[in-house]
Formats: C-alpha cells, sequence, structure tokens
C-alpha cells in the first residue's frame, strides 16, 4: 500500500490553486450527455478515478466517448442508443456511478450486471432498488437487491410519487433518471433539500423538470439533447484548502473557481459560523451552476454545532469540519449525519479513530461527534481505510501536526482529487 510520509509542520499555505472540477457535475454530464441526443461536450471534467468510471461504464454500453485531459465529448444516440453490455459494468469506488447508473439500466431492454470494489459491496442499494422497484424494475442483488453486484434486467417503467426515507441526491437522482424514461409523472420529496444538480442538468439538456422546495416533479418520457457543459471546480475539493488556509499558521490562500451552488455552500456557512477570515469573490457571468474564487487566510475559530437540513448541504465535508474543530475554541457538535456510516468507509467511526492518533478529542456519537478544540496535534501513523477523504484530511492535519504523519493508502486521493498532493505542496512553504 502506498504511503506518504508527510512533513510539514508548521507550513504556511500561501498562493493560489485551481480547485479541479466537481465530481457529482462531471458524472452527470457523461451520464446525460450519454442519453441525449448528438454530441456534448464537457470542459473541466474532473479525471478522478470515480468519474472515471462512469465514463468506462457508458463506453461498455457503446457509447462513444473521447477524453482529452479534463475535455470531454460524449456522442449520444438517446436511451435507445445504449446496448446491452458483453461484460460487467464496474462502478469502482463511485457510489454515485453505482447508483444513478440503476436509475438509467432499470428502463433500459437488455440485462446488465453493476460491480465495484470492496468498499461499494458494502455499500446500501435497497434505498435505490426499491423505489425503482415500485416503478417496475427487476433487479436482483445479494441480500434482495441491498448489496452489489447487481443485476438489472430493463423493464417499461411508470412514474412514482416518491417520499425519500434519507436525504440523498443519489436516490433522487436516480429516480429522476428513471422516470425520464417512464410513463407518467414522477415526483420526489426530500426530507431536507440535496445538490440539485440533476435538476440543473435535466434543464441544461433540453429536459424540463419543476422543483418547487423539496419537491421535485417531472412527466416522462422525455428526450434530451446534447449539450456544451462548464464544470465549476469541485467545492469539496476546495474545502480542504479551506481548512489549510484557515488552520495553519501565517497562511493566506486564493482558491480559483470554486462551484457555489447553494445546495453544496454548507461548508461555507459553518467556516463563517467559526469565525474564519474568508471573502467569496462571485464571477460575474453566473449560468446554472454558480462559481466564484474565494480567499482564506489563518483565522481563529471557535466552535459550532451543525446538524439538521444543513447537514445535506455539507455532508462530504465533515471529515474537514472535523479537523477544523480541533483547532478552535470550544467544543464542536456534528448531529444528524447518520449517513456518514454509509460512504467509502464509516466516516464517523475513521475519522475519531484517525485523529485521536494525532492527539485529538473526538467522541463518535451514534449520528456525529462531539469533538474538543485546541488539541495539540502531533505526528502517528495513519490509514486513508481507502477513503479519499479521510486521507486528504489527515494530509491537512500534518501542517499543523508536530512530527511526521505517516499516510498509508493515500493514493486513495486519485478518487476525487488526483493532483491533492501536487497543490498541497505547492502551497505549504517552510517558514
Ligand atoms: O449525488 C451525488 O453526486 C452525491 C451525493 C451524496 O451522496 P448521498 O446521495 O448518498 O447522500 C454525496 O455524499 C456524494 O459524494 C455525491
Ligand atoms: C460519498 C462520496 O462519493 P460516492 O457516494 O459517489 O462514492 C464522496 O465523494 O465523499
Amino acid at each position: 500500500m502506498d504511503t506518504r510520509v508527510l512533513h510539514l509542520t508548521g507550513a504556511a499555505v500561501k498562493g493560489e490553486v485551481d480547485i479541479p472540477g466537481d465530481k457529482s457535475i462531471s458524472h452527470r454530464a457523461v451520464m446525460f450527455g450519454a442519453v441525449a441526443n448528438g454530441k456534448t461536450t464537457i470542459k473541466n471534467f474532473l479525471p478522478g478515478a470515480d468519474c472515471l468510471s462512469t465514463i468506462a461504464c457508458f463506453s461498455r454500453l457503446g457509447v462513444r466517448i473521447e477524453r482529452e485531459g479534463s475535455s470531454v465529448t460524449v456522442y449520444g444516440e438517446g436511451f435507445d442508443g445504449l446496448k446491452e453490455p458483453s461484460a460487467l459494468l464496474d462502478t469502482g469506488n463511485s457510489g454515485t456511478t453505482t447508483r444513478l447508473m440503476l436509475g438509467i439500466l432499470a428502463g433500459l431492454p437488455f440485462h446488465s450486471v453493476l460491480a465495484g470494489d470492496e468498499s461499494i459491496a458494502k455499500r446500501p442499494m435497497s434505498r435505490v432498488v426499491n423505489p425503482l422497484r415500485e416503478m417496475g424494475a427487476a433487479i436482483d442483488g445479494r441480500n434482495q437487491g441491498e448489496y452489489t453486484p447487481l443485476a438489472v434486467r430493463g423493464q417499461s417503467m411508470k412514474g412514482i410519487r416518491y417520499n425519500l426515507p434519507v436525504a440523498s441526491a443519489q436516490v433522487k437522482s436516480a429516480i429522476l433518471l428513471a422516470g425520464l424514461q417512464a410513463d407518467g409523472d414522477t415526483i420526489v420529496i426530500e426530507p431536507a433539500k440535496t445538490r440539485d444538480h440533476t435538476e440543473n442538468m435535466i434543464q441544461q439538456f433540453g429536459g424540463t423538470v419543476e422543483v418547487d422546495g423539496n419537491f421535485v416533479k417531472l412527466s416522462g418520457p422525455q428526450s434530451l439533447q446534447a449539450a456544451d457543459i462548464m464544470v465549476p471546480g469541485d467545492i469539496s475539493s476546495a474545502a480542504f484548502f479551506l481548512a489549510a488556509g484557515a488552520i495553519a499558521k501565517k497562511s493566506s490562500i486564493i482558491l480559483k473557481n470554486v462551484g457555489l451552488n447553494p445546495t453544496r455552500t454548507g461548508i461555507i456557512e459553518v467556516l463563517k459560523q467559526m469565525g474564519a477570515n474568508m471573502e467569496i469573490i462571485p464571477h460575474e457571468h453566473q449560468t446554472f451552476e454558480p462559481a466564484g474564487d474565494i480567499v482564506i487566510s489563518s483565522s481563529d475559530l471557535k466552535g459550532v454545532e451543525i446538524g439538521g437540513d444543513l447537514i445535506p448541504r455539507l455532508i462530504d465535508e465533515i471529515p474537514i469540519i472535523a479537523l477544523l474543530a480541533t483547532q478552535a475554541a470550544g467544543k464542536t457538535v456534528i448531529k444528524d449525519a447518520a449517513e456518514l456510516k454509509v460512504k467509502e468507509t464509516n466516516r464517523i467511526n475513521t475519522v475519531a479513530e484517525e485523529l485521536s492518533k494525532l492527539g485529538a478529542k473526538i467522541i463518535p456519537t451514534d449520528d456525529g461527534m462531539i469533538i474538543e478544540g485546541k488539541a495539540a496535534l502531533h505526528g502517528a501513523d495513519v490509514q486513508s481505510y481507502g477513503d479519499h477523504r479521510i486521507g486528504m484530511m489527515l494530509a491537512v492535519a500534518s501542517l499543523i501536526a508536530d512530527g511526521e504523519v505517516r499516510l498509508s493508502d493515500a493514493g486513495a486521493v486519485e478518487v476525487s482529487y488526483p493532483q491533492f498532493f501536487e497543490h498541497l505542496y505547492a502551497l505549504a512553504q517552510h517558514s
């Protein structure tokens, strides 16, 4: 396993960083391009392992896709253009690929099998399989369809009115993607607003969707037309450098081109509440997916309480928020975040265990964690457990830990931020 020895103790982070493309939007741009009619171009696509899994799956379904770095062209021929794959669709480490593809495959007239890595094999799929079955899907898998490998025998689908039991953009998106192929209305009601990139994409690809707060409705079937998509930088990737800028001494960084979709900006609200020195400069020309630059510098942070509807708006940022909290004055309480248990790892446990090895005081709870502030962190052997966000959080911790942080399975960062270490080393300056 690849271990990285990080010796960045006391480094200041300074300079500018171009935040790579948004993972959620990159996945969706390929998926929509594949089921639309015509030539879709995608700029600033994230060439992370997860999004490459999405490209590989659609190539296997017969869609012509060309990629040169972060520029991707997808030659879609509508939902009908997808062909029965002659081999397994490998979704790698990507929950988004696995779940959203189920929504697409459920209505297509052929057989396909989806499976990913060891982490994917443990992640719950019935949350998607159950509503899709209600729409008419024939999906089978381990434990009645809870776990991969999942076999899909495409069926004609009908619309559904569905109250989401968990606030999950992946479940909402899978249902909407199935709804685009189904007869009649598909309505999804969310318990709390989750990222709305799928709703935005439907409109960018010439489809129609009605959104009213937590209520989303579309009428099927719809045919989509190719689009030119510009992917903004990923705020979930930016979050690691926002934290680095706030907690490292004598630091100031500019994060360029960060996506600022309000369904994703929970981290900004938390940083403001914590008292971070931060300025947001929105780009002049905004599209469906707003973006801007963010300037952040060393900050005296204070602890916060995080829960409720804010959670889905920062769900992937909780590991790095936990690190921020270790440096804040006072206690931070994170609750209503039981979903963390079913991510790439159980992130409540991995955050608490790995940060504790560095000297943090964290109590894991059933639905979050309680973090004591002003902890003096020190070097130690830590692990990502194959979870990209845990790996990046621990690498950022090395800026303030006294001594070497030896991070094993550091390569996990490839999943969402292949240039992460390059960017970290470029910004970190030893004084
Ligand atoms: O729809 C998406 O692109 C995502 C939704 C979230 O998952 P859930 O829908 O499981 O909450 C998030 O954690 C994941 O990184 C990406
Ligand atoms: C949970 C994540 O992704 P996914 O569900 O797509 O594996 C993530 O990127 O933190």
